[in-house]
Parts: C-alpha cells; structure tokens; sequence
C-alpha cells in the first residue's frame, strides 16, 4: 500500500455495510501528514473502496480542507496493481512521496519455547522490541499462483513501483519512496533459493527482510532516489507512524540507503527515530532484484496470456 502527497496510501478490507475506519500506521500517518502540510494531494490506495471512504471521511472530519482522493488497489492480486498503476499513471503527472506500507501477517502463532528462554535470558529487551524467532504464520497461496504473505508485502509493490516509475524519476525534483519494512526482518528467515519463504513457517520475517534487501537494488538503480525506513513493535499507530513523518521531512540525499529508520518509544513515553544498519550484502540485494525481475516478467507474461484466453 502507498500513501503521500501526490500519492497513495494505506488500504481496507471485508464486506461490510458500515466498515469502521481501521486505525493503522497508515492512517495515523495520513493524519500526521495533513497536521504537518494540509496543503499536499494524498492519494490513499487501499484494497476496499467502502473503508478508503470512511478513512477519507475521517481525515476530512479533522481536515476539511484537505485534498484527499482514494484509488483501489489490492497487492495480492497482479492484475489488481497493474490496474491501478493504470489509474495512477492517468491521473498524476508525478508521484513526490510514495509510502509502501501495506503488510500482512496472517495466523501469528507464538512459539512458547522460544517466549520462555526469550524471558529468562539476557536477550528479553531485544526478544520483546524485535519479535525474533517468536512467531510463526501459516501461509496460502494467492490466485496468481504465488505466497500470500510475499506477494502482499513485496512482489505486489515492487510491480506497482517498477510500473509507475516514470512518474518517480523526475530529474529536477526526484521522488521519495519509504516502504514500510520491520525490526522483525531475519536475515536468517530468508533464502534467495526460497524467497517466497515456501518452505518456512516465518514468511513475515522473510518478507521484511526482502524487503531491506529490495530497497538498496531499488535505490541503486533508480539512481538514488529511494529511501527505505521501519518500524519496531509500536504500542500505537501514532509511534509507529514517527519514522515515516521523519523521512517526509528529510532531504533524501542525506539519508543513507543501507541505514533502516525506526520509529522508537523511550520509557518516558517520547517517540524518537533511531537508524540502524541493515545486516545484508548488496550482492545479494543485486541477486535478488534480478530474480524478482524475472518472476515478474514470467506473472506478467502469464497474466496477459490468461487476459487473453477471455477476450
Ligand atoms: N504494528 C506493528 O507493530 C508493526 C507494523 N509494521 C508494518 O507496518 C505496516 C502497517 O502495519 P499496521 O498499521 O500495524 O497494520 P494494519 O494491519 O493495521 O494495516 C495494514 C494495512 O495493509 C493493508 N493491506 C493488507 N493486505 C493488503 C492487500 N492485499 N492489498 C492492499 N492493502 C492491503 C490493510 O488493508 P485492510 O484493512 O484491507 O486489511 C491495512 O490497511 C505493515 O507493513 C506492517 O508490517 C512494522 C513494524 C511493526
Ligand atoms: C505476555 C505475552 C504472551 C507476551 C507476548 C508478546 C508478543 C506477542 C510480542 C512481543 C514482541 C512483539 C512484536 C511483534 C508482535 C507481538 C510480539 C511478538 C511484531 C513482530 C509485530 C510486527 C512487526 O513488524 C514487528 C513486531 C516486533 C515485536
């Protein structure tokens, strides 16, 4: 999911006759954004029409006149983001911030084994800040054939940026993109022989992890232009949303693309933005953006060919 000025953002789900506003990161961060500039267009590309309009309703009821459009799109569907890189690309010249902060993580299961020594041991603070090796989900497979969890939380915006991408690589005044990754990215979750994370029980964490990976291919070859930041667990939307507000206000040529962005809550209760390193290497970053090239070239080619077989 997306989000920003001249942008996109966060979606909804489930059928339902009056949906409830879902209060996620991405809302807060809409709300954030209208409070810092209510000048800027947001764009909020969200899955359900019915709750982007109440999300709309909302942000309006708090900022009456701010410029808010929605636009359906849902990641785990190829043709539903070719879709709407359709509609982005009909409606706006230039895209200035493009938030990626969609994800899922369906049927978390704690492991009590790993909780249990987690607690007793020395590494309790990082278990409870980072989630690490804590949970498992149970995964499915989506109608293009591909995992649910890596098509929603990686290859989903990874075809909707290379789609869009005339409308981020502007010369005289470059674009930012900030994709929602996690402290709960795991090196040691993720395989390139196995990126959609088929045969593992942490697909999350391999996403996450992608996705750090996914940011340094991306800034390469887009020239610089993209900046990835995170989140750690965050006690409420509003904390989880400060990393992003951050990087809005940042100049992207200061920021370093092999640095992730926290959004951090001190005891005290003050949000602070702390940078990390990423563990990876830009080979494999290389490596995995080829394979992804390629797979998306094939569920494209795919795709057309079914389009096709309809006509
Ligand atoms: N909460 C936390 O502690 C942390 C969260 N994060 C990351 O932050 C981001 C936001 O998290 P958070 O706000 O907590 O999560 P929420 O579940 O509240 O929001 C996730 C959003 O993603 C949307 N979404 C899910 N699947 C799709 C899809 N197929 N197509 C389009 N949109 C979809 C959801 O829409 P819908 O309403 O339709 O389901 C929802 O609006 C995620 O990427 C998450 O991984 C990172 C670190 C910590
Ligand atoms: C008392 C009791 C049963 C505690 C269990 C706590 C866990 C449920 C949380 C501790 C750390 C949390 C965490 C996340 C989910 C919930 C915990 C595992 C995330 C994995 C959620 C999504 C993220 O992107 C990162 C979070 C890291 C910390």
């Amino acid at each position: 999911m997306i989000d920003g000025p001249s942008s996109l953002q966060s979606p909804q789900g489930h059928h339902n006759s009056s949906p409830k506003v879902r209060r996620g990161i991405g809302l807060a961060l809409c709300e954030r954004l209208l409070t810092e500039d209510d000048q800027i267009h947001l764009c909020l590309a969200c899955r359900n029409m019915q709750r982007a309009k109440a999300a709309r309703i909302s942000l309006l009821s708090l900022h009456p006149a701010a410029d808010i459009s929605i636009l359906q799109v849902n990641l785990g569907s190829l043709k539903s983001v070719c879709q709407a890189a359709t509609e982005v690309k009909q409606r706006y010249r230039q895209v200035d911030f493009l938030y990626l902060n969609a994800g899922i993580m369906p049927n978390p299961c704690i492991n009590l084994k790993v909780f249990l020594s987690g607690l007793f041991s020395r590494k309790v603070i990082h278990m409870f800040t980072t989630g690490e090796g804590l949970l498992t989900q149970k995964d499915q497979i989506t109608d293009d054939g591909l995992q649910e969890v890596f098509e929603t939380n990686v290859f989903g915006h990874f075809v909707l940026i290379r789609a869009i991408e005339p409308l981020l690589c502007h010369v005289d005044s470059p674009s930012q993109l900030i994709w929602t990754s996690s402290s709960n990215a795991r090196k040691s979750a993720f395989s390139l022989l196995d990126y959609q994370h088929i045969q593992g029980q942490e697909s999350y964490s391999s996403s996450k992890y992608a996705t750090d990976l996914l940011s340094v291919a991306l800034n390469r070859h887009f020239n610089q232009q993209i900046r990835i930041f995170t989140n750690s667990f965050t006690i409420t939307p509003y904390n989880g949303a400060e990393a992003l507000l951050w990087l809005f206000r940042q100049k992207p040529e200061l920021l370093d693309p092999l640095l992730k962005y926290h959004s951090c809550t001190s005891g005290l209760g003050n949000n602070y933005v702390e940078s990390r390193k990423m563990n990876l290497e830009e080979e494999s970053s290389e490596l995995f953006y080829q394979k992804l090239l390629e797979l998306e070239k094939q569920t494209l080619k795919k795709l057309s060919e079914s389009e096709e077989e309809y006509k």
